[in-house]
């Protein structure tokens, strides 16, 4: 299969926040049929959840452009493979947790699996999504939501630059 770009955002609000951020961008990288082409500085935002905001820790967030060839479900897979390395522990839905490895994207793919869902339902709303990837790529659009430059405008919450 020909390699095409996709968008990821990882997160992570527990324990050493950028240093786990570190080893999933490696470990991303060093798994055949994924290459990380770019990866944005680190920003800071309050936890989100369905019940509101900052109900727990702050989570440190990046968005990594990456070149692959595998197929979006097989990305997926990949993807919970490496959060499992990391030692993610599966609770609840939007708790807290080590490492999250969310598909933004996959160029202007539109996909709709019972695993997979691309672009992501909520990645158009979300400031830490739209923020670090505006820095990689301020002319990029979401399929079905338009420029995220103009999403960033409308989208709830804050994030701020780490380092
Ligand atoms: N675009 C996507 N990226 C990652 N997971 C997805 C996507 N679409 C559907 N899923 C499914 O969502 C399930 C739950 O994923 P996860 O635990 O990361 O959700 P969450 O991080 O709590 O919520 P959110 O997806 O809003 O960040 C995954 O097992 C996966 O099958
Ligand atoms: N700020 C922020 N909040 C979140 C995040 C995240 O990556 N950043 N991920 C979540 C997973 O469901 C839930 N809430």
């Amino acid at each position: 299969m020909a390699e095409h770009r996709a968008v990821l955002s990882l997160g992570s609000n527990l324990g050493d926040r950028v240093a786990t951020l570190d080893a999933a961008v490696r470990a991303l990288d060093a798994i055949d049929g994924i290459r990380v082409l770019e990866r944005s500085s680190t920003w800071e935002s309050p936890s989100w959840h369905p019940d509101g905001e900052g109900l727990s820790p702050d989570y440190a967030n990046i968005v990594v452009i990456v070149g692959t060839v595998l197929a979006a479900d097989d990305l997926l897979d990949a993807l919970h493979a490496v959060e499992d390395a990391l030692g993610r522990v599966r609770e609840e839905r939007f708790g807290s947790r080590t490492i999250d490895i969310d598909v933004v994207a996959i160029g202007q793919l539109v996909h709709a699996s019972d695993d997979l869902i691309v672009p992501h339902p909520r990645a158009h709303e979300r400031q830490f999504v739209l923020q670090p990837w505006l820095e990689l790529d301020p002319r990029a659009s979401l399929p079905g939501h338009g420029p995220i430059a103009e999403l960033a405008e409308y989208a709830d919450g804050d994030a701020w630059r780490l380092a």
